[in-house]
């Protein structure tokens, strides 16, 4: 494969997927797709319904079978390490579905200590500290820990959920819409704790979003999937140059020329 021009160097890739093709049955999804995550970046992952957003999330994370490619994480080929470095990337990466995918019978506190239990050995008193440190990270007030789901909004449902994506200190958490269903002063202070993390922590975030704001004011990169492959990437002035129909009607249409025209908003940078 020819490098894009602008394309990073490798040690700041974190998840470099080649040429990668899905299928199921005689339906393609995904066909001979590339593309590279950079350390550090938030970056936004669009596309038209059921083009094969979450098909290319599920494959990352090894959920899926792909037919073709390659995709490397931290540089290891997920589905053909042995399970020693599977076990060391599943440490690395967090992931927050699209429902939140909270377990309805545990409270907060002992959703967040889930992947503590799978993956570490340390005792429950170090464990409850740093699932109450989570709760603290994410803005959670504190007596959300002893919470069940149900007794949640969905804002803290999703914080939550971020809470225990956050769990083992990954590198890249991967957010599935995560401001779906959010009123839009939630869906803005939760880019914020995105934008925050990623500066406190360094953390890389992938995320699938149909959210105009998230794209315009959190994400540094965006990469647009359609045809059955990422259609373009690059900065938002990359999007608002592109001609492709769907990527022009996305990011000139009404809504977007809303968001784009807000003149107070510190993040949009038009010489970008
Ligand atoms: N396990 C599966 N078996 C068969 N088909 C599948 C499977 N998973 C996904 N698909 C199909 O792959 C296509 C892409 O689905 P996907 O959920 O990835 O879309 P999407 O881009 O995430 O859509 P949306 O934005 O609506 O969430 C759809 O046609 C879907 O029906």
């Amino acid at each position: 494969m020819s490098k894009a021009k602008g394309a990073a160097s490798d040690d700041d890739v974190i998840i470099r997927a080649t040429d990668v093709t899905v299928r199921f049955g005689s339906k393609t999804i995904l066909e001979n797709l590339s593309l590279d995550v950079r350390r550090g970046e938030i970056l936004g992952f669009v596309g038209a319904s059921g083009t094969g957003k979450s098909v290319l999330l599920r494959t990352i994370l090894g959920l899926n079978q792909k037919q073709g490619g390659t995709i490397e994480v931290f540089g290891t080929d997920y589905e053909r390490a042995n399970d020693a470095d599977r076990l060391a990337v599943e440490q690395r990466w967090g992931v927050l579905f699209q429902q939140g995918a909270l377990f309805s019978s545990l409270t907060v506190l002992e959703n967040i200590q889930v992947p503590m239990r799978e993956y570490l050995d340390i005792s429950p008193g170090l464990m409850e500290e740093l699932a109450r440190l989570k709760i603290d990270l994410v803005g959670l007030a504190p007596d959300a820990a002893e919470k069940f789901p149900s007794e949640l909004s969905g804002g803290m449902i999703k914080r939550a959920a971020l809470a225990r994506a956050l769990s083992l200190d990954p590198d890249i958490v991967f957010l599935d819409e995560p401001t779906s269903g959010l009123d839009p002063i939630g869906a803005a202070d939760f880019d914020e704790l995105i934008m925050t993390l990623r500066d406190t922590l360094g953390l890389t975030v992938y995320m699938v979003t149909h959210d105009l704001d998230s794209l315009f004011m959190a994400c540094d990169r965006i990469a647009v999937l359609g045809q059955k492959k990422v259609l373009v990437e690059g900065p938002l002035q990359t999007m608002l140059e592109n001609d492709d129909p769907w990527v022009r009607s996305y990011f000139h249409g009404k809504r977007a020329r809303t968001v784009v025209s807000k003149e107070d908003n510190p993040y949009y940078d038009e010489d970008q």
